[in-house]
């Protein structure tokens, strides 16, 4: 079993085929931008950040293997593939983000008249391979800081009862995850007695690929069924329910994969603390609130078929939103790797996180 959903070294990029888990581990080769925007396409790599990652490094590798004699064909040429890459899904914000962060330092290269051609070229490339790293320490803070979170809510000692929903691990991110590392750090501190996840349908990214983490690392755990999240909560003592996000709205509204609404309307009928664990890099304060989201609708084949086996009766009509939005009031707290903020708290913040993000080393 390995936990590294992306492989790339020296301009050779491999992602590991998440359609094929948990019965088959293997990587494809990305040679180009075309095959980085199919595998995130047909949900071979998935996971917000995973997909800006993967989409990012796509580029690198196509760029690495030409040479411009000009800058403003590489500027040219970055601007058109990373508008292409955003479209390959809509609704996790991610890829957009560091799009919008790539174009902007490509022209201010372009615009350095010291800089050459080749300097420009390697430098884009450069800022790119930093976004592995800067991933794996942003998720690493953000587990930090969600598990003291979580800690502060319980008595000295307590060991607590956790609920995710999907899957925010190493396999949706370059290594750690977001919500699930925040239960990775609970485990580590000896504080977690059990994780409790949802298959979550139609992907199953729970039943296959979380249950795939978890195991791998021993971690105390339980699949539900989506079906099964009310009674638990009625019956198991949650301490805080953790998910992941898609898209976060400047209110704090969220999009996260389907289901996670009705789990948070569940969490407040039983008061159970609901956190969203996420990278600033999701947080979009060019959309106001979680109505202005595009939600993604994927193939109704994914919901009546499961490994190419029919599970739902032929001609059958379905609807298939592969996210929703929870609403800011039913979130406790955003868990981000700059500490935890209250939905309100977001505009607030925003010019101090945006500054912050500023201020980021290009990626
Ligand atoms: C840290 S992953 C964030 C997010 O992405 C997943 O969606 P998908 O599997 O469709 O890419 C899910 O919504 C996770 O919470």
């Amino acid at each position: 079993m390995t936990l590294q959903a992306i492989k790339y070294e020296n301009g050779t990029l491999e992602v590991l085929d998440q359609l094929l888990l948990p019965k088959e581990s293997k990587y494809i080769p990305i040679l180009g931008v075309e095959d980085g925007w199919k595998v995130i396409n047909k949900m071979q790599v998935r996971g917000a950040p995973a997909i800006a990652i993967v989409g990012c490094l796509s580029l690198a590798v196509e760029i690495s293997k030409e040479e411009f004699e000009k800058k403003k064909a590489l500027r040219r040429e970055v601007e058109g593939k990373l508008n292409y890459l955003i479209s390959a899904r809509p609704t996790a914000v991610n890829m957009k983000q560091a799009a919008d962060h790539l174009i902007s330092y490509i022209n201010s290269l372009d615009n350095d008249e010291s800089i050459s051609a080749q300097e420009m070229q390697a430098r884009f490339v450069a800022a790119i391979e930093a976004m592995l790293e800067k991933d794996i320490s942003d998720n690493r803070s953000i587990g930090e800081f969600g598990a003291k979170a979580i800690l502060n809510n319980v008595t000295d000692g307590e060991q607590v009862r956790i609920l995710t929903h999907c899957n925010t691990g190493s396999l949706a991110t370059a290594y750690f995850g977001t919500a699930l590392g925040v239960v990775r750090c609970l485990h580590s501190a000896s504080r977690l007695e059990n994780c409790y996840f949802t298959e979550t349908r139609p992907y199953n990214q729970g039943a296959r690929l979380t249950a795939y983490e978890l195991v791998h690392d021993k971690i105390p755990s339980t699949l539900v069924c989506d079906s099964t999240v009310a009674y638990l909560m009625k019956t198991a003592q949650i301490n805080a329910v953790v998910v992941g996000a898609d898209r976060v709205a400047a209110n704090g509204d969220t999009a996260n994969k389907i289901g996670t609404y009705q789990i948070a309307v569940v969490a407040k009928h039983h008061e159970v603390p609901f956190y969203v664990a996420a990278p600033l890099t999701s947080i979009d304060f060019s959309v106001n609130t979680g109505d202005n989201i595009v939600i993604e609708e994927r193939p109704q084949v994914e919901m009546t078929h499961i490994n190419n086996i029919r599970i739902a009766s032929p001609g059958v009509t379905c609807w298939n939103p592969a996210f929703d939005v929870t609403p800011a009031r039913l979130i406790t707290g955003i868990i981000t790797e700059k500490g935890v903020f209250r939905p309100s708290e977001l505009s607030t913040l925003q010019s101090q996180l945006q500054d912050h993000k500023n201020s980021l080393p290009q990626l």
